[in-house]
């Protein structure tokens, strides 16, 4: 059965939003369609239905095809805990540790593994949609892959190069990305595609035609910039990827820290959904002493992420808030640097430390990771989430998944701010905590409808900027 890989000539060159929007219009078009990413390295996974755990964008595209999320459409997840040091998460569970210089001997067993999901997805689908990583023209790494043009090869795959037009150099990375392929890896390329494009078309119109000229490869099409889709991202926290709030309206503001390993940063989506709820993320003290509400964020390395929150002198900053009555949130690993004491003998293999104290028991933490997806009702307000993680602290429950003393929360559940009316409830006491005139609006927009509106209109784009008929066909030479 026929797939496609999209391949980008950068990270962040928009392959994921492509795959997602592809995925949807080809649901929309009646295909048993399917997104599969090989491996991806980052900390923003979910938990399936099953108990699998995946990245969040793979879940994300899968909704977005109409098929139930499993493990299948990301058998391998990388979790970096430091710059030398990844958690392995095989077909939805934990498989142990990869060290850097592991990478080209350690990664057969994942690449078969990868390989025998793929296969599972093609014979079951009638296209799946592959996303590639970071580039394929790192051939000093081409040997072990199996991601990029390794995948290609394994499925005969034509590849749709993506390129980010908005930072600049697109038709160099395109004509770099074909000149360094070897000429087997080359004949699977079928065409590329500007993503991120401002301004006139007819502008770009000559280089397009001169870059297809040179490699003899054509244009998928230009998709523009799209302002206000937003997607499940696989990469950490950034600053600037929050439209910041600009009607003068009163505002909540948050400040979430960017912990040097972060998880889960979708959490804050849904906050900076909110209208008027204004998320900076932030390292600076200042922003997190001024803000209404200060976010202590999930984190792959809760010890030495503590470690560095103290160095900051944001851990100060905690302190001060929770003295004066201001709220702080933890959430799943800031939950937990917020408790008394933490015994790690497993992800950091610290022993005994201590916590924050704002907050009270010993966060303990066991080798089997817990991964679910609870529920609970907070003041009759229904909530969901979902867990991951090996620590787990002393909650009482005051909170679903947690605690709350005085204006310091913690939960252990990551997207409980997804479901709507309790999300809107607890902002309302934060701001009034916290003295701030903002209040949940009457019409505001439920998160998960904003989300679908946001993968139809990626499908729209592609229906409308790109040659989605020629991609099929293409896909459906490929076997
Ligand atoms: N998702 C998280 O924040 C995980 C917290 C911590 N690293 C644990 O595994 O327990």
């Amino acid at each position: 059965m026929p797939g496609i890989l999209v391949a980008g000539t950068t990270s962040d060159a928009g392959k994921s939003l492509v795959t997602t929007g592809l995925c949807r219009a080809l649901h929309r078009r009646g295909l048993r369609v399917a997104p599969f990413k090989a491996q991806n390295m980052s900390n923003n996974s979910m938990v399936c239905s099953d108990g699998s755990e995946i990245g969040r964008a793979q879940y994300l595209q899968a909704l977005a095809a109409g098929v139930e999320p499993g493990s299948l459409h990301n058998p391998v997840l990388l979790k970096p805990s430091s710059d030398r040091r990844s958690f392995v998460v095989l077909r939805g569970r934990p498989a142990g540790e990869l060290r850097a210089g592991e990478y080209a001997t350690g990664r057969t067993a994942l690449a078969q593994a990868a390989f025998a999901a793929y296969d599972e997805l093609a014979a079951t689908h009638d296209l799946v949609i592959c996303e590639g990583a970071g580039s394929p023209a790192e051939v000093n790494l081409r040997g072990g892959d199996y991601v990029n043009m390794g995948l290609a090869q394994h499925g005969r795959l034509p590849v749709v190069l993506v390129a980010d037009i908005d930072r600049g150099g697109a038709l160099a990375a395109l004509y770099g990305t074909w000149g360094l392929l070897d000429d087997a890896d080359r004949a699977l390329l079928s065409g590329y595609l500007v993503n991120k494009f401002r301004g006139d078309e007819s502008v770009l119109e000559p280089g397009l035609a001169e870059l297809s000229r040179r490699c003899g490869l054509p244009s998928y099409g230009v998709l523009p910039w799209l302002a206000d889709v937003w997607i499940d991202s696989e990469d950490a926290l950034s600053n600037g990827r929050y439209a910041p709030v600009t009607a003068e309206e009163p505002t909540l503001s948050v400040a979430a820290v960017a912990l040097p390993r972060t998880s889960n940063a979708t959490d804050l989506d849904p906050l900076e959904s909110e209208p008027g709820v204004d998320v900076t993320v932030t390292r600076d003290p200042r922003v997190c002493a001024a803000a209404d509400l200060l976010v202590l964020p999930g984190s792959r390395a809760t010890v030495a992420d503590l470690r560095w929150l103290r160095e900051s002198g944001i851990a100060d900053v905690v302190r001060d808030r929770a003295a004066a009555g201001r709220p702080v949130l933890g959430i799943c690993g800031g939950y937990q640097m917020l408790c008394e004491g933490i015994d790690d003998p497993v992800e950091s293999g610290a022993g005994a430390v201590d916590g924050l104290g704002m907050l009270g028991g010993t966060v303990r933490f066991t080798a089997d990771k817990v991964l679910g997806r609870p529920t609970d009702v907070w003041r009759g307000l229904p909530v969901a989430g979902y867990t991951i993680h090996h620590g787990r602290p002393d909650a009482d429950g005051s909170f679903p998944g947690g605690a709350t003393t005085g204006t310091v929360t913690g939960t252990m559940w990551h997207g409980i701010f997804e479901s709507d009316d309790f999300r809107a409830e607890w902002l309302r006491q934060v701001a009034e905590a916290a003295g701030s005139p903002w209040r949940p609006a009457a019409d505001r927009p439920r998160f998960a409808a904003a989300r679908e509106a946001m993968i139809d209109r990626l499908a729209d784009a592609l229906e409308t900027h790109a040659d989605v008929d020629r991609m099929i066909e293409v896909a459906g030479e490929s076997r």
